[in-house]
């Protein structure tokens, strides 16, 4: 029996919390425990903390994690809940991400005003997005189209939209079904031609790589698909972030035992784009994930990734 409740980071935004209470159902169901036997950690992170200027100003991914890292590694944490998108490539030495919850729906939403769809947009319409990857792939499909940066909760986008700072905006699906908000998006977007972040739509667990007890206690939650993709996805990313000024997509699906990859690599204007399909087995989804990623980076060439930083 356990006697301390086990000690669950996470981020103070709703949908983290969200996130970081589906997490805990998850577990008490695995292992029957009671609400009393968790204790839900709330930390505040530099990336909740600077909303006026652009994550890839500020210095990227990892502002959503230190202040939840730093307590894992000194052992305050037992594990913390993220969203996989918003982890950096590398994690700092000791911690690890040791398990992937069943992945959400993977896609984009469009939350139009003037149009619901990004194809219906009037020409030189103005959408709100701080991504560069969203960037990055709606100039690709419409180049007259202007982007502003979006940044803020989803209650906070939403208030710029019908303020009239943009014509729409770009969301994860995943993030408006936890909310449980889906009906905002007036349109889903085909990940075809819109392909997601590296991580999109999966929550995963970070702890310390040799607390052998959390991770057993965590194992049963684990899906075995979802970690697989989000491995597959982070071994292409890992290639390539030489910074996160670059617009990176990368899904990759997984049918039974067979894994399909689809990656983009874009310059934030939209103009240029090196894409990349590779299929093979689910077993070898890192050796996938790198070789497209190698792919990419010889197709690209070095100056690629350093020309706009
Ligand atoms: N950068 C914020 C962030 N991190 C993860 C999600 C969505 C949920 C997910 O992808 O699991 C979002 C919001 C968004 O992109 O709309």
């Amino acid at each position: 029996m356990q006697m301390k409740p086990y000690r669950i980071g996470t981020r103070g935004s709703p949908l983290a919390l969200a996130q970081a209470h589906e997490t805990r159902d998850l577990l008490m169901k695995a292992h029957g425990l009671a609400e009393e036997d968790f204790e839900i950690v709330v930390l505040s992170t530099q990336g909740d903390r600077i909303i006026d200027r652009s994550l890839s100003e500020i210095g990227g991914k990892g502002l959503f994690t230190f202040e939840l890292e730093e307590q894992l590694a000194d052992g305050r944490l037992d594990f913390a809940v993220h969203s996989s998108k918003d982890m950096a490539t590398g994690l700092p030495d000791g911690l690890g991400i040791v398990a992937a919850l069943e992945r959400e729906d993977v896609r984009d939403a469009f939350i139009g005003k003037a149009a619901p769809t990004l194809a219906e947009l009037p020409d030189n319409a103005v959408v709100g997005t701080s991504s560069l990857r969203r960037q990055a792939l709606v100039k690709r499909l419409r180049p007259d189209i202007t982007v502003v940066g979006f940044r803020g909760q989803v209650e906070t986008r939403l208030r710029k939209l019908s303020e009239g700072q943009a014509d729409a905006t770009l969301l994860a699906y995943a993030g408006l079904r936890r909310l449980g908000r889906p009906e905002i998006a007036t349109a889903v977007i085909d990940p075809e031609d819109f392909p997601p972040a590296p991580g999109q739509g999966i929550i995963c667990i970070e702890t310390r790589l040799d607390d052998r007890r959390i991770r057993d206690f965590l194992e049963p939650i684990n899906h075995a698909a979802s970690a697989t993709a989000l491995a597959c996805e982070r071994a292409f990313l890992a290639v390539l972030d030489g910074s996160c000024r670059t617009p990176i997509a990368a899904h990759a699906k997984i049918g039974g035992a067979a894994l399909s990859f689809h990656g983009m690599v874009l310059t934030p204007d939209g103009v240029t784009v090196h894409e990349v399909r590779l299929d093979g087995m689910a077993e070898d989804a890192v050796t996938i994930g790198h070789k497209a990623g190698e792919d990419v980076r010889a197709r690209a060439g070095a100056g690629f990734f350093e020309s706009w930083v």
